[in-house]
């Protein structure tokens, strides 16, 4: 018999399993197939074992100092498609070198095949790149298939400044929660011990009364009640279409099979429900990496980029009460490995942090610096901090966060990171 209570998960009363698909190959894209690959093995009553991987398929040569690099292979003398690589391999040479992947990883450069019938979805590719994904499955997924998005960034538009767990459920119809924290990929990946977050808070229905579809997080709602207008999300709530509920013959999708799914004797899971705060600390606190490479690279050592994680974190907490009031807790930022675990270690050996630091220790662009040492990875802080400061701007408050506008203002060439304490002075003296 099927059941929905929360109390037969791994009992194997469910007549079907969850299939996981991971959207995204880049450095965590991979590692957090790898941790899902693990998990579905040790979980075979709840998950299928294949799990499918989408990669933006490309050509890719193996470096000759690779352990793979054979000069009598024809793998090694010409160019091959990175899935071929990653699916011979089962490592994905390019974006996470010298870590093996279990064998039930399979890469598919179709992405249509790698979601199709998939009842989880992990949403983990760099921001920019999210909408143009999204768009090109929808309607191709199971309808009440559940997401989880790693990303770390926020989409800002004409409507406002959207979560991504927000417009990925909008986009394909779907309920999508959150998992960010304190994880420097390739540490992750050599199964260093690291703790992360994750947010998952799916409306509460019957199959009588079904949820909206796109989750009420979105700053729209306070945005448009502070400008007496009616509320976007309250307009989703009317006319959008409804949540399908998860049919009773799969697991339940709780808390407590949510974390099976990530949780490693490395990789230590918190749920929570606050999916707003999770997404903000993992997208703000790029902003402030930049911020921390700069005073860094100056040379005016770890006082200066503790006072620059000091604003920061206000920042943030600041931006999750004016714009996401309704659903981020103040606790998310402070106590949780999304907030100011992920500011600390970001700041301290991230990839936003390292580029900002050579940029100015070189006298170089940051885009130049992201190119030369990247490989092919993405930096999110930089565009960040632009759709960050786009939507105060709009918003007429960027003054009420000196350091993002400092970020944004150093990118752009009004300022200069030399300036950044006398701008955070002057933003903190006018709050007063
Ligand atoms: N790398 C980390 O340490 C880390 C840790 C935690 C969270 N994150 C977050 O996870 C998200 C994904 O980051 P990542 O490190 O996996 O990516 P990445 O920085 O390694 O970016 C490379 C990926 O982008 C893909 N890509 C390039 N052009 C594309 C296109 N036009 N369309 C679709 N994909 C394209 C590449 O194929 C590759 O998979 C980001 O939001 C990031 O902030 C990263
Ligand atoms: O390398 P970054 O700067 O993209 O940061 C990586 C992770 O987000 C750290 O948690």
């Amino acid at each position: 018999m099927a059941s929905n209570s929360n109390n037969n998960a791994g009992l194997g009363v469910h007549s079907k399993k969850h299939r996981v698909a991971i959207v995204g190959s880049g450095n965590w894209g991979t590692t957090i197939a790898k941790v899902v690959g693990e998990n579905v093995q040790e979980n075979p009553d709840l998950f299928e074992q294949e799990v499918r991987m989408w990669v933006f398929e490309e050509e890719y040569s193996i470096p000759k100092n690779s352990k793979h690099y054979d000069a009598g292979s024809s793998l090694c003398t010409k160019p091959h498609k990175l899935t071929e690589l990653i699916n011979g391999l089962h490592e994905n040479v390019k974006y996470l070198p010298g870590i093996a992947l279990p064998q039930n990883i399979v890469a598919h450069p179709d992405l249509a095949t790698a979601v199709q019938d998939a009842t989880i979805l992990v949403f983990n590719l760099p921001h920019q790149f999210i909408a143009k994904t999204c768009q090109s499955i929808v309607g191709k997924i199971v309808p009440y298939a559940r997401g989880i998005s790693c990303i770390k960034g926020v989409a800002v538009n004409d409507s406002g400044c959207e979560l991504f767990s927000e417009s990925i459920g909008r986009e394909l119809g779907i309920y999508c929660g959150a998992l960010s924290g304190a994880n420097i990929a390739n540490e992750v990946a050599q199964e260093k011990w690291s703790e992360t977050t994750v947010a998952y808070d799916p409306p509460k229905m019957d199959s009588k009364h079904p949820s909206p579809v796109g989750t009420p997080h979105a700053s729209s709602l306070d945005l448009t009640q502070l400008n007496g207008a009616e509320p976007e999300s309250k307009k989703l709530k009317t006319s959008g279409p409804k949540l399908q509920p998860l049919p009773s013959e799969f697991p339940p999708l709780h808390h407590a099979n949510m974390k099976k799914l990530f949780h490693r004797p490395y990789f230590h899971v918190r749920m929570v429900h606050d999916v707003a705060g999770v997404s903000l600390g993992g997208a703000l606190k790029n902003v402030v990496a930049l911020a921390a490479g700069w005073v860094d690279g100056l040379g005016w050592g770890d006082n200066a980029k503790a006072a620059v994680m000091r604003v920061g974190i206000m920042e943030e907490v600041r931006f999750g009460k004016a714009f996401f009031s309704a659903s981020t807790r103040t606790e998310t930022f402070t106590e949780e490995s999304c907030g100011v675990a992920d500011l600390i270690t970001s700041c301290s050996g991230g990839r936003n942090f390292r580029c900002a630091k050579m940029s100015v220790a070189e006298g170089k662009s940051i885009d130049e610096i992201e190119a030369r040492e990247l490989n092919g990875q993405k930096l999110q802080g930089t565009s960040t901090a632009h759709e960050v400061y786009a939507f105060l701007k709009k918003e007429g408050r960027e003054r009420e966060f000196p350091l993002f506008t400092a970020v944004r203002n150093i990118l752009e060439g009004v300022n200069e990171p030399k300036d950044i304490p006398d701008l955070i002075e002057e933003g903190q003296r006018e709050m007063e």
